[in-house]
């Protein structure tokens, strides 16, 4: 089933864009990664989904429902995480959870204290006490107690030392393989890469491409470096090769073609050692930005 599906959403505000044409289609089950420079239009369409701000064009729909129409309904079983958190400051962690969990049917008072104990948060600490990591770590419990279907994440690790980074990722694998299907959006590449099968690529407010993070790595780039005698630069100065570069001994450069014209290229130098290596997330990234 489509957890998300967006057909030519479009957001101005005003006259300045937000977001042109997005179309996604994120399937039970995905952990989807939406990357793109600061500005790109992630948030928008985060708030889009989230029925938080009203489309310009085009629809969204969440669990097959469009997002206008069932707003409520469908929140009810997404967990959004937001890149920014307020709180009441002199409410005790636990009593602001207690408090989320009464918007929920059900108890969720075991799923608070375990999640908070492999966040390792405190769950009698005043939340003005905290610092910004542990006040993150709030909003993931607050995000994800009353187990979500649709876990929605705006830039989720800022302010999370390396440990707790990957403690969280844990627990979002986990989530998504009890069914969870995640919405992940991050300017982080190696994040993204780290977590996500599939990718989406927005760039000042449309999609530029969506792949498979394996594909994206596979089909495009070969990042290539030389070692060897008396190199000269030109001999690799052709079609298909870009970024191309020498130091000392050692020429890298990024490669798109043909392979077997590459290693003949190859084969005219007296070579010490030669890499061929998928680039990695951030250096195809670069290549969109350029
Ligand atoms: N309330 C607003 N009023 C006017 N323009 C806005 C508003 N919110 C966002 N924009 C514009 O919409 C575009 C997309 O912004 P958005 O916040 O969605 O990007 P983003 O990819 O989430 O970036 P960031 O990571 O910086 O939050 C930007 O050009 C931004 O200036």
């Amino acid at each position: 089933m489509g957890i998300i599906e967006t057909k030519n959403l479009t957001k101005y505000y005003g006259k300045s864009l937000g977001i042109k044409d997005v179309n996604l289609d994120i399937e039970e089950g995905e952990i989807f990664g939406f990357i793109g420079p600061n500005g790109a239009g992630k948030s928008t369409t985060i708030r889009l989904l989230l029925n938080l701000i009203y489309p310009s064009g085009g629809s969204a729909k969440i669990f097959g429902k469009d997002v206008i129409n069932y707003g409520p309904e469908i929140r009810e079983n997404i967990g959004y995480l937001p890149s920014e958190i307020f709180y009441y400051e002199k409410m005790k962690v636990k009593d602001l959870l207690n408090y989320s969990a009464s918007f929920y049917k059900g108890d969720y008072s075991n799923r608070i204290k375990k999640l908070s104990s492999a966040m390792e948060l405190d769950l009698d600490r005043r939340i003005e006490d905290l610092s910004y990591g542990n006040k993150k770590k709030v909003g993931i419990v607050q995000g994800l107690l009353h187990e979500p279907k649709l876990i929605i994440l705006d830039e989720p690790t800022s302010g999370l030392d390396p440990l707790m980074q990957q403690k969280f990722f844990e627990i979002i694998k986990g989530e998504n393989q009890k069914g969870a299907t995640v919405f992940f959006s991050s300017h982080i590449l190696s994040e993204v890469q780290q977590l996500c099968n599939r990718v989406a690529i927005i760039r000042k407010g449309s999609i530029v491409e969506v792949e498979d993070i394996k594909t994206l790595r596979e089909n495009n780039y070969k990042k290539i470096s030389i070692r060897g005698q008396n190199l000269n630069k030109d001999l690799f100065d052709f079609d298909g090769v870009t970024k191309l570069d020498k130091n000392e001994d050692e020429i890298t450069f990024f490669y798109k073609g043909d392979i077997n014209i590459m290693i003949e290229n190859i084969n005219r130098i007296d070579l010490k050692d030669v890499m061929i290596q998928e680039p990695t997330l951030e250096e195809i990234f670069m290549h969109y930005y350029r």
